[in-house]
């Protein structure tokens, strides 16, 4: 049955159509759906919304075959009628002039899956990020604003220089203002105007030069000042919360109709964003960390008994401690917020201590901040405090897992030599290493190409090594964590050679819990589509 062209010739919500393909359109929610095929002729946002919340903003899905899904993002033509395009100004940069295929092929898409067999659906795939053929801005009317929010990370300031310096160099964009303090500076604090100039040296130091807070998003204060100060172009660098408050902000900017592109950029020093290959700033923060590892070992090894203990950050995801014990090959166990543990008993943390202290006479652990924290609950009081974001404020477990060492071996009669060593923020108010600024500069440039193509409501960032834009949904309805079924965590147990603390049967139960394929998730969203429109007998039937 063709689903979609049933559908189309029903009493639907309104969407500017699109040229050349088949877009399938469903509110975030996933409740309400509609089609518009490219034989429509396009048509107005009209005042039938369907149902639908005026701030949500729709998926673009569009099926293709063999199981091919394009997880599209937004386009200001999809609420702003008759836009005037230009032609690409990169075109007549002597930089580009030889570059063979330098525009982007509008139906070029990056692959989410790229290990298949024979068997395999196409699966999800996203825009290619890049530029584009046309243009939906003329440089000169151009007013770009980039704000800073959440924890540090390092390159951030690589990311500001490159977006500055990418306006100004390929589209010739010259009004470029800086948000001070994080979200609440749209509306608390001035603007600072930025050029390459202004930003020339700013990727040689840590932080970020128009500073960040967490907190303080009112998203009609911030569109209200987006409005007021005549800005076109959002680029929001930050982290998952961050990036759900660009999404808010694109709502509100759809509801008012705006022509004003809201890119994000992600950062996060977790490297929690899914979807993504990794953040900017994982890698330094990975070599880093080393540092501290490096000090712990050569502690511990120096005396008898010697435990040296190293707490990285990690709230939810332990990559940092897992990349930094893979790197440092002197960890003895590495304890992230995925895996469970336990302290005392046969096959506990303890009795593998006992035995590394005695084989080796030292040993070396790293903690992610995030690991253990049922343990602690169980053992100390804790509160519920939260950051002025909501994030909720870890006990210290590294000092928690110190003295419970302490109090075991005290108890044991067995003396140890115990350091405990915190670089929390020393590994992420350094700049971005070589191969982050690299990374950075092809994450902000990706950003303009997109904004000036007219895309909006999108995050950028590599998927499979190819730089695509993300819709913001696909990125904030999940966290990326550590698959402690995966390879890479089994690489880590045969490094360190440390208990896994996970019994057979737990493995099973994990290694069943699957994600849907793209295709179930298509046929489910299909099937939906059919019942709401009346084309399947009820479900309850
Ligand atoms: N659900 C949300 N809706 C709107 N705004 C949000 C939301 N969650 C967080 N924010 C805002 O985003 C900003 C940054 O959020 P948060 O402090 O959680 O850091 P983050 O972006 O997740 O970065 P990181 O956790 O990597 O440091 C804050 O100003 C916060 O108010
Ligand atoms: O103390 P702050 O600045 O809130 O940041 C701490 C948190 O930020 C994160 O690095 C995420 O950016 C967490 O791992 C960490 O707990
Ligand atoms: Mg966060």
């Amino acid at each position: 049955m063709d689903a979609f062209s049933n559908a189309s010739s029903l009493s639907l919500p309104k969407f500017r159509c699109f040229d050349r393909t088949k877009y399938y359109f469903a509110a975030a929610g996933g409740t309400r759906t509609v089609v518009v095929r490219s034989s429509m002729s396009p048509v107005k946002l009209g005042a039938s919304n369907g149902g639908m919340d005026a701030t949500s903003s729709p998926k673009k899905i569009v099926p293709g075959s063999c199981g091919y899904v394009l997880e599209d993002v937004p386009h200001l033509s999809d609420f702003i009628l008759d836009l005037p395009t230009y032609r690409n100004p990169l075109q007549y940069n002597p930089c580009y002039a030889a570059v063979k295929q330098y525009f982007v092929n509008d139906d070029d898409s990056v692959a989410q899956k790229i290990v298949v067999h024979k068997d395999s659906t196409r699966g999800t795939h996203f825009r290619r990020a890049g530029p584009g053929q046309r243009v939906y801005f003329e440089s000169e009317e151009v007013q770009a604003c980039i704000v800073t929010c959440g924890g540090l990370c390092p390159g951030l300031n690589t990311v500001i220089r490159e977006l500055v310096c990418g306006l100004y160099h390929m589209y010739g964009v010259t009004r470029v203002l800086g948000i001070e303090g994080g979200y609440r500076g749209f509306y608390a604090r001035n603007t600072i105007p930025l050029t390459p100039k202004s930003v020339n040296n700013i990727h040689k130091s840590g932080g970020t030069i128009l500073g960040t807070s967490r907190g303080g998003h009112d998203t009609s204060k911030i569109v209200d000042s987006i409005q007021d100060r005549g800005i076109n172009q959002a680029y929001i660098i930050g982290g998952d919360g961050t990036q759900r408050g660009a999404s808010a902000i694109f709502g509100e900017i759809r509801r008012r109709g705006l022509k004003v592109a809201v890119v994000g950029i992600p950062k996060t020093i977790d490297n929690d964003i899914p979807v993504i290959d990794k953040s900017f700033g994982f890698d330094t923060a990975v070599e880093e960390a080393q540092r501290a590892i490096n000090a712990a070992h050569v502690e511990a090894e120096s005396v008898e008994n010697g435990v040296g203990i190293v707490k990285l950050m990690g709230r939810y995801s332990g990559f940092i401690a897992m990349y930094a014990t893979l790197g440092s090959r002197d960890v003895d166990c590495c304890l992230i917020p995925e895996t469970p543990f336990y302290l005392e008993g046969p096959g506990g943390l303890f009795e593998y201590m006992e035995k590394q202290l005695k084989e080796n006479g030292h040993m070396v652990l790293v903690i992610a901040e995030g690991a253990g924290q049922d343990l602690l609950a169980e053992s100390i009081h804790t509160t519920d405090q939260r950051d002025a974001s909501g994030n909720k404020l870890l006990p210290d477990v590294g000092l928690w897992i110190s003295q419970k060492m302490k109090d075991h071996f005290k108890q044991k009669k067995m003396e140890i030599t115990l350091k405990y060593i915190d670089p929390t923020y020393m590994i992420r108010a350094v700049p971005g290493n070589a191969s982050d600024n690299v990374y950075c500069t092809l994450l902000a440039q990706s950003a303009v190409h997109g904004a000036m193509a007219g895309y909006t409501g999108f995050t950028v960032g590599p998927v499979n090594n190819r730089h695509a834009y993300i819709p913001f949904y696909c990125i904030t309805e999940k966290q990326n964590k550590v698959v402690i079924t995966d390879r890479m965590w089994a690489r880590l147990l045969s490094s360190t050679n440390q208990p896994s603390f996970v019994c057979p049967e737990r493995v099973k139960e994990l290694k069943r819990v699957k994600e849907p394929r793209p295709t179930q998730l298509v046929i489910s969203s299909l099937t939906n589509l059919c019942y709401e429109y009346g084309l399947m007998p009820d479900k309850t039937e």
